[in-house]
């Protein structure tokens, strides 16, 4: 149960790990209970785009930067119709937020959504703790929530697991939507909407795609129906090994050759679709202070992610799919997970980071370049010898 009463500050709240680990803190954002996975950000800012990024839902999310809420909230930087986190752990948030286009608090934005958080809890003890036992279901409890810790405990214990959760449909449009291309229209896209960030399709327009978003249960008629120079697959939250709609529809693409390019979620889609797995990671990759190798030009980036599972496929072999030879065309450098697959016979590629990055950094932009010169060396239907 939530209310939608604005934290003071001074209500008690307690944030319990199903380990058994408690720490006990202050309301912030709405009063009342919650559950989630618990995931830490490394990213110093753009707070308002981790909430709203729809790969989110059913995360509590713990920020590891200890003063959150300093520029308040504004009407232009949500990437969806609404916050997706399902709690929000700061260390000291803002009182006096200042920025010229803040409208708002962060607490009271928290508290209109219905939103559970805490604060006045020390963060990086939380995060190491989450670093060495790895990514574990989570409780916020707070005011009248607040029961004994060993009944605190069991509720937590009941939630649902991230391993095994197919959440696409409960974030994506239910109705398709074009965004226009900005000035001369060169490309149509068909965007299978699996939990899109509102950035993604803005990248493409200004790079002159017209953009349908589709629902997550579009067939592969509905694709092609839009007559498409290229099909993207987007970003979502949940377990990939449970997409098996989206992997069938990617397949029907690749099968047809049509330029294909997949972000996050969509990269794990394609390594499936081309027969990889995908697994766990222990704790993920959230934040947007993450180096990334594109070993096609060997330079280094630095990226936003927010990722907790990954493709495992070969670092060290091209490999030979149902459609041709693939390989790992990005790595991270921390940890060497797969950040990015391309296939070498056909047109299509996927990175596991966010090029569209709203709060940055940019230097994976160019990947949305990429995607264009796909499609413009592509020969449309008619013009194939
Ligand atoms: N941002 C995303 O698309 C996340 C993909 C997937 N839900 C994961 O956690 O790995």
């Amino acid at each position: 149960m939530t209310t939608s009463t604005r934290g003071t500050g001074r209500v008690p709240a307690v944030l319990v790990l199903e380990d058994g680990r408690i720490f006990r803190g202050r309301a912030y954002g709405a009063v009342g209970e919650t559950f989630g996975e618990a995931v830490f950000s490394t990213g110093m800012t753009g707070y308002q785009e981790t909430l709203t990024d729809p790969s989110y839902h059913r995360q509590v999310v713990v920020m590891t930067a200890p003063h959150v809420g300093n520029t308040g909230v504004n009407d232009e930087d949500m990437e969806s119709r609404k916050i997706w986190v399902s709690g929000y752990v700061v260390r000291d948030p803002a009182r006096v937020p200042s920025n010229w286009r803040s409208t708002r608090t962060l607490d009271e934005e928290l508290a209109a959504q219905g939103v559970v958080g805490i604060c006045g809890i020390d963060t990086r003890a939380l995060t190491r703790h989450l670093r060495e036992r790895g990514a574990m279901r989570v409780g916020i409890f707070s005011g009248d929530a607040v029961a004994d810790e060993a009944s605190m405990l069991a509720e937590v214990r009941k939630a649902p697991e991230m391993s095994g959760a197919d959440l696409s449909a409960e974030v994506a449009t239910t109705e398709p939507y074009v965004v226009p291309a900005v000035g001369e229209k060169r490309f149509t896209v068909a965007a299978v909407d699996l939990g899109i960030k509102g950035m993604t399709p803005h990248r493409m327009a200004e790079r002159g795609i017209e953009v349908h978003v589709l629902p997550a249960t579009a067939t592969v008629e509905d694709v092609y129906a839009v007559d498409p120079d290229g099909v993207f697959f987007s970003n979502g939250p949940g377990d990939p090994s449970t997409a098996d709609h989206a992997v069938s529809v990617m397949r029907a693409v690749l099968e047809r050759g049509t330029p294909l390019f997949g972000i996050c979620f969509g990269n794990q889609i394609l390594g499936r679709a081309l027969g990889f797995g995908t697994y766990k990671l222990k704790y993920g990759h959230r934040g947007i202070n993450q180096p990334v190798q594109d070993r096609t030009t060997g330079k280094v980036e630095v990226t936003a992610h927010n990722h907790g599972f990954a493709v495992d496929a070969p670092l060290d072999k091209v490999s030979d799919t149902p459609y041709g030879r693939a390989e790992v065309s990005h790595v991270c450098l921390n940890d060497n997970v797969v950040e990015g697959l391309q296939l070498l016979d056909r047109p299509a590629f996927s990175v596991q980071y966010h090029p569209e990055a709203a709060a940055g950094p940019h230097d994976a932009a160019y990947l949305f370049d990429r995607f264009t010169s796909l499609m413009s060396t592509v020969p449309m239907e008619g013009q194939r010898a």
